[in-house]
């Protein structure tokens, strides 16, 4: 089989700057970037696509709480957010990639999986809500907010403005994970993990139930990788590369560095909690189990960074 590569899309570099948030906008983005990974399979890589949903997953939060406070339509618990907008990107990505392919005359076809991903709900994290979802707001607008609702939580994101936190528990494993191993052996290219799974605990031996929360999709990614065996995951995000000093004058964007130096600048805090940490931490732990290389780029720079010729490669 050729090279297995997992490329995780970001939720915030599906939504445009233009301010609109449209699922039109969001379609154009999804376009732009399967156009970059038709390149990667005419290139020979077997890709396997997750994605993310922060933005999506707090405007679907947002729409039925609006919808309940104007007209008492019953809201959507969080984890059935998250199958929404599961359901709703993949199923933009499937169809711009399978036209894609049409375009170029590649023989791939591609199929979504409606993956759940267990976690515990022992997970500490459900005390202590991290994962930043939906708009950003001014610091006067989250006040605003929090005197209608004293139980959200705000937190500030990468100087990009404040954003609730909903818990984002770590995964553990990915229920539909044979189902994903057998399409990818029949040649699909799959999109699974989206929003980073749809959060699940285990009521049985082999029996779930929803719980709310969104995982992070670099965690997932990163559980996916290493389940499916990938050698390479690829992860598409705002910026073209990672920095130390970000945002800040003597900002400098990395090219190659190694676990132990990436380790090193985690110490040094560089990388933003609930943005670029995740990110990091993901990637050190696929590199610290079967995984051989890790790419953190934009999703225009995908092609150029396989070749080395773009992003930041953390190897080990
Ligand atoms: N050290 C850093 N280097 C580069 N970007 C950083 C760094 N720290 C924080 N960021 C921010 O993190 C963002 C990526 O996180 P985010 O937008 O939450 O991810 P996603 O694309 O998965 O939605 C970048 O676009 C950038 O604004
Ligand atoms: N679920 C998740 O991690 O989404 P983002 O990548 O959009 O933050």
């Amino acid at each position: 089989m050729e090279k297995l590569v997992i490329v995780a899309i970001g939720g915030n570099s599906l939504v445009k700057d233009n301010g609109r948030n449209t699922i039109q906008d969001q379609y154009e983005a999804v376009c732009e970037t399967a156009v970059n990974i038709a390149d990667m399979v005419e290139e020979g890589y077997n890709v396997v696509v997750t994605h993310g949903n922060g933005p999506q997953v707090g405007f679907a939060l947002q729409r039925c709480e609006i919808a309940n406070e104007v007209s008492g339509m019953p809201t959507i618990p969080l984890v059935n957010c998250v199958a929404d907008t599961q359901g709703g990107i993949g199923y933009q990505i499937q169809q711009a990639l399978t036209n894609e392919f049409a375009k170029r005359g590649i023989n791939k076809k591609v199929a979504s999986v409606i993956t759940q991903v267990e976690v515990s709900k022992d997970d500490p994290n459900f005390q202590n809500p991290t994962k930043p979802v939906g708009s950003f707001f001014t610091l006067e607008q989250a006040g605003e907010m929090r005197k209608e609702h004293p139980d959200w939580v705000f937190i500030e994101d990468s100087g990009r403005g404040y954003r609730r936190v909903v818990p984002s528990p770590k995964p553990i494993d990915i229920v539909e994970k044979d189902a994903i191993k057998s399409l990818i052996e029949a040649g699909y290219v799959v999109v699974a993990v989206g929003g980073g799974g749809i959060p699940v605990v285990k009521s049985g031996e082999n029996t779930y139930d929803g719980i709310d929360a969104v995982i992070d999709k670099d965690f997932a990614t990163s559980l996916l990788a290493e389940q499916i065996d990938a050698q390479t995951l690829i992860i598409t995000t705002g910026v073209p590369q990672v920095c130390i000093n970000f945002g800040k004058p003597n900002q400098k964007a990395l090219e190659r560095i190694t676990v132990e130096e990436t380790k090193q600048y985690v110490r040094e805090e560089h990388f933003a909690k609930g943005s670029m940490l995740p990110k990091i931490e993901a990637s050190l732990s696929f590199l610290e189990k079967n995984g051989s290389s890790v790419i953190i780029t934009n999703p225009e720079s995908l092609k150029d960074a396989i070749t080395n010729k773009a992003g930041t490669h953390i190897v080990k």
